[in-house]
């Protein structure tokens, strides 16, 4: 039998996530990806990396748990390896913070993450205004290094990898790929013509003030620190179907005053560099399968993509969902397959 051709379109964190699954788990399947993006030029180079979400409307809350759980497990072992370090995967410890009770004290991630309890009074105090808090050890994934890693991971499971724009997915099935995995986060907009997902722009800074240990997230998500390997992030910005991509000082301004009313000695903290990102976002992530007719072949397509501010988080987990749908359509093509 010919091997089996997988095309994987998306070179962030979702695209090498369900590239490697499949090509770790199915040796026998040539697998490309191909992005016009890469490392350190995509959305999921700009993220903080922290692995933390709200959930999405209207999938149901245990699919959630289970990629949440799925992809904080794969990551904690990654910290815990002698690879942390390369692959940018580290324990942060730290507190969410309200000034309002939330309507979820105790989100649906909160036996997933390590030590999670509501923080006393006495944390408390450290923060003007605020009457409610979380405290809670997660993971940090630094796509800067994360993504190198991947890739590294993905050629040794013998992936290629090609730098090339996808016009639509006619080109695809016309160089012969048997399914074709769609990745493309806010590129699907045209790719495959989703009106449903939008941008949310998101700017954030990175700063030198080694001297802070713990993460700080206010509001929501609104105001954030996050110590990392090499800089702290401090952000953010959430504006909805914004598309300007350079940086905004007077966003920079708002976010150090706003991160140094909670961390009074950011003031002094060098910035390093400022970047932008568009988050991929859509009401509810897309994980499914379509058959969608290219000239006269139909073409199996598994969606991945639109996870907005929440890529990193649930990118382990959906991609192996996505792996599981690429298996179905194996299967369904060669039903006495083992796979
Ligand atoms: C400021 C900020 C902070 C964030 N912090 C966090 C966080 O702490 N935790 C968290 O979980 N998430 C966070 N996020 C969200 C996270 O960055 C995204 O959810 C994630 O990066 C989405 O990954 P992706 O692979 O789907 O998209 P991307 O990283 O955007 O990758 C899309 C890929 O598809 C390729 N592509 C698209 N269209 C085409 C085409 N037509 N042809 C070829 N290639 C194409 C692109 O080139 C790129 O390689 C943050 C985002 C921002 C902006
Ligand atoms: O909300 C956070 O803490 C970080 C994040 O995911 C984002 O900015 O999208």
């Amino acid at each position: 039998m010919r091997s089996m051709t997988v095309v994987v379109v998306g070179g962030g964190v979702v695209g090498f996530s369900t590239a490697v699954c499949i090509a770790e788990a199915l040796p026998y399947c040539s697998v490309t990806l191909i992005a016009d993006r890469f490392t350190p030029d995509t959305t999921s180079d700009v993220a903080a990396g922290i692995v933390i979400c709200s959930p999405f409307p209207d999938i149901p809350l245990e699919r959630q748990q289970r990629w949440f759980k799925e992809t904080i497990d794969h990551l904690l072992a990654i910290a815990q390896s002698e690879q942390a370090s390369e692959a940018g995967v580290l324990l942060s410890s730290g507190w969410q913070i309200y000034k309002e009770l939330p309507a979820d004290k105790v989100p649906f991630w909160s036996s997933f993450v390590l030590g999670f309890r509501i923080m006393t009074d006495r944390e408390l105090k450290r923060f003007l205004d605020h009457t409610f808090g979380q405290a809670f050890t997660t993971v940090k994934c630094e796509c800067s290094n994360y993504l190198p890693w991947m890739e590294k991971r993905f050629r040794k499971a013998g992936g290629q990898v090609v730098k090339q724009k996808v016009n639509n997915l006619q080109e695809l099935s016309s160089q012969g790929y048997d399914i074709i995995v769609n990745c493309s986060g806010l590129g699907a907009k045209s790719l495959v013509g989703d009106s449903e997902v939008y941008p949310v722009r998101g700017q954030v800074l990175k700063v030198q003030a080694p001297w802070l240990q713990h993460f700080i997230r206010d509001g929501e998500g609104q105001s954030y620190i996050y110590p990392g390997m090499h800089s702290v992030t401090v952000g953010g910005t959430r504006q909805v179907d914004d598309w300007r991509l350079e940086v905004d000082p007077e966003d920079s301004q708002d976010i150090l005053e706003r991160c140094s009313r909670l961390e009074p000695s950011l003031s002094r903290a060098r910035v390093l560099g400022v970047s932008v990102g568009l988050r991929p976002s859509r009401k509810n992530v897309r994980v499914e399968r379509e058959m969608v007719l290219l000239g006269s072949r139909l073409v199996p397509v598994v969606h991945n993509y639109g996870h907005g501010g929440w890529g990193v988080t649930l990118s382990w987990g959906t991609a192996l969902e996505a792996l599981g749908l690429v298996r179905k359509c194996l299967h369904e093509r060669c039903p006495r397959a083992r796979l």
